[in-house]
């Protein structure tokens, strides 16, 4: 009798090799982008406001300037400042100024009155006066210098993602070259002789690639510059070619396909040689074959994701490994997918062998938690690895135990975020 098959590659639990990934990915070298690319980036440097904001005692309301002692009162109006403009007199007791919101306190006054407190009077010289109706106190209604900003005052820190509210703080401080940690370029190839571009009608045998048109999107949309290697039929020299080019073009190579254990599974042997093989395969479903190596090209480390044929498998552990990895090269101080808990919306079954990573929906129910409100998960059907509707609307991965029988509809469980809680 012949021994019977076996694969030579330890099955790593998840967590493990989820750290194997990211002792390997590392921080890529801080560049600087311009202002307006700057968006998605880590930030690679403090940032300090050279000046205050405001720069000058501003105006909070549209209304009048005046000094606050004067007290309620008919006054003449002496001039008006709007925002931009800088007064070119100075306010003497017994007199008001118009003033817009934004617009510097002219010298002399100490606060502003709103101008619902405020009644215009008829004039008979031909100086506007107003009456004053409200009663304040220096500073009522002034933004003092550096109030919201001082000067010298750090307003972002290195590893702070640059969302909108940074992108304004940076144009604040007039920082318009930004130093970030760039996204990584992540390549995408395709393996097997029966894929076919998805414009093409079918041959006997053939199925149109979806894994690529979807691993390039899934690299865009979780931050990475994707670089399109197209498909690679079963054969040494076109795989060779397209790792080769893959490793010479981007930080992370992922191809799909020929991970398993068939005849024309070639993608192992060729990482063993191309490179070090950190793990063959991981203890979880979908996608136990996954396939972790990394190569040192032209004096970069450069890391390859040999993922799983079956179109499920290869998103789910594109997202269990490989969006981790991303982030981390593109400088994410925590570079986890974030996870939450959920009460399950119908009964699941479980794996007895593996771990599962059940595809759901999840919203917020309010009802949940004696109506305090909780994360309710829909599974998105059956889970089989072929089948892409099973990713269709999830938003997150079911963190499933391994063991026998089922859990009840209401059971808690723990969800990692792949998409927004729309
Ligand atoms: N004897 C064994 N067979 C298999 C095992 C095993 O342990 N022993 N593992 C199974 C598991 S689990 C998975 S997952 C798959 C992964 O297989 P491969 O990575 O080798 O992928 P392929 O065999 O090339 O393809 C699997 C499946 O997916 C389709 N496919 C591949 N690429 C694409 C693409 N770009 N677009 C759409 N569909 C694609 C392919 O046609 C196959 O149907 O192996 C099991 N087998
Ligand atoms: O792990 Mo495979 O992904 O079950 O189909």
């Amino acid at each position: 009798m012949t021994a019977r098959p076996e694969s030579p590659y330890p099955m790593l639990p998840v967590p493990e090799a989820l750290e194997v990934v990211l002792a390997q990915a590392h921080p890529l070298p801080a560049q600087t982008v311009p202002l307006a690319q700057a968006l998605g980036h880590i930030l690679a440097a403090d940032v300090v406001a050279r000046e205050p904001l405001p720069p000058f005692p501003a105006s909070v309301k549209d209304g009048y300037a005046v000094v606050a002692a004067d007290g309620p009162g008919d006054y003449p109006v002496v001039g008006e400042v709007t925002a931009g403009r800088v007064a070119d007199f100075r306010l003497s007791p017994g007199t008001v100024a118009y003033i817009t919101t934004g617009a510097p306190l002219p010298p002399g006054a100490d606060a502003v009155v709103m101008v619902e407190e405020t009644e215009r009077l008829p004039t008979d010289d031909g100086t506007p006066r107003v009456r004053i109706h409200a009663r304040v106190k220096p500073g009522d209604d002034v933004r003092p210098v550096g109030v919201d900003v001082a000067a010298g005052q750090q307003v972002l820190a290195a590893g702070e993602y640059i969302g909108p509210a940074e992108v304004g703080l940076l144009a604040t401080a007039g920082v318009t070259q930004v130093p970030v940690y760039p996204r990584p370029r992540v390549a995408v190839l395709s393996t097997g002789d029966e894929l076919v571009e998805p414009d093409q009608p079918l041959g006997p045998g053939q199925i149109r690639d979806s894994n690529r048109a979807m691993l390039l999107a899934a690299v865009a949309a979780n931050g990475g510059i994707p670089v399109d290697l197209g498909i690679a039929g079963d054969s040494q020299e076109a795989l060779e070619a397209g790792v080769q080019r893959g490793l010479a073009e981007a930080d992370i190579l992922l191809s799909s396909g020929g991970v398993s254990m068939g005849e024309l599974d070639l993608i192992k042997p060729l990482l063993e040689h191309a490179g070090t093989v950190h793990f063959g395969r991981i203890h979880m479903k979908p996608g136990k074959p996954l396939t972790f190596a990394t190569a040192q090209v032209a004096g970069r480390k450069k890391l390859i994701f040999g993922l799983p044929g079956n179109p499920v498998s290869s998103l789910v552990t594109f997202y269990l490994m490989a969006v981790p990895a991303m982030r981390q090269m593109a400088g994410w101080p925590n570079p986890h997918l974030p996870r939450v808990q959920a009460h399950l919306a119908q009964p699941l079954p479980l794996d007895a062998h593996r771990p599962e990573y059940h595809r759901a929906t999840l919203r917020w129910e309010p009802s949940l938690n004696q109506g305090r409100g909780g994360f309710l998960a829909t599974s998105t059907g059956s889970q089989a690895s072929s089948r892409l509707l099973s990713m269709r609307t999830a938003n997150a991965l079911l963190e499933l135990p391994q063991r026998a029988g089922r859990l009840e509809a209401g059971d808690v469980v723990t969800a990692l975020l792949i998409g927004p809680l729309g």
